[in-house]
């Protein structure tokens, strides 16, 4: 979407060797820092999320920043999976792989169940782990995942084969 300051794509920046050599790291702070153009990139996810869903999952943390402003657009709440010991009450929880690591997910066990259909949403789809493991999650609680919403994604990682069997939605591929 275009708007007076230019397109919204623009607005990602390329960081080479972060957070590790080799690394090039799509740097989204610039994007966030312009009104109009986080605006049109939450407009762009809206109309990509079905009636029929009842929430959605925002990833921890840049996915709590799509994934809120994106909930209050569709008038739905934010359920939050998050990074391991910071949701306080009963949580399920799963390790899983990034494209530089290995890390831990949790979610509330009380935050969804049988019946809810939800759209997971991040900032970025890598190799896929933190996606899948954020599904896993979800359908833990019985719930049902009606897509999975990116901001970015990266096509040479190859994310969306983790993602077999889900709908996967990104706005801008690499
Ligand atoms: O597809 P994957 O290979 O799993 O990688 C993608 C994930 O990596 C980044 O998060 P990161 O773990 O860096 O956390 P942050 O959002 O807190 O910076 C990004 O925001 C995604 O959540
Ligand atoms: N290349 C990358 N840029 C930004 N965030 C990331 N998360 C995983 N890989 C990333």
């Amino acid at each position: 979407m275009a708007d007076s300051a230019g397109q919204w794509q623009e607005y990602i920046r390329d960081v080479p060797d972060f957070p590790k050599p080799g690394i090039v790291f799509k740097d989204i702070t610039p994007l966030l820092a312009n009104g109009e153009a986080f605006a049109a990139t939450i407009a762009e996810m809206a109309a990509l999320v079905g009636s029929d869903v009842d929430a959605i999952v925002g990833i921890e943390s840049r996915g709590f920043i799509f994934g809120a402003a994106l909930a209050q657009k569709l008038g739905l709440g934010l359920i939050t999976v998050r990074k391991p010991g910071k949701l306080p009450a009963d949580v399920h929880s799963i390790e899983y792989e990034l494209e530089y690591g290995f890390d831990r997910l949790e979610i509330h066990r009380d935050a969804l169940s049988a019946g809810h259909r939800v759209v997971i949403v991040d900032d970025l789809l890598a190799t896929g782990g933190t996606a899948a493991a954020t599904v896993k999650l979800v359908g833990q609680l019985g719930a049902t995942v009606d897509a999975c919403l990116f901001l970015i994604e990266l096509d040479f990682l190859e994310g969306h084969k983790a993602l077999s069997g889900t709908r996967v939605e990104s706005l801008l591929h690499y």
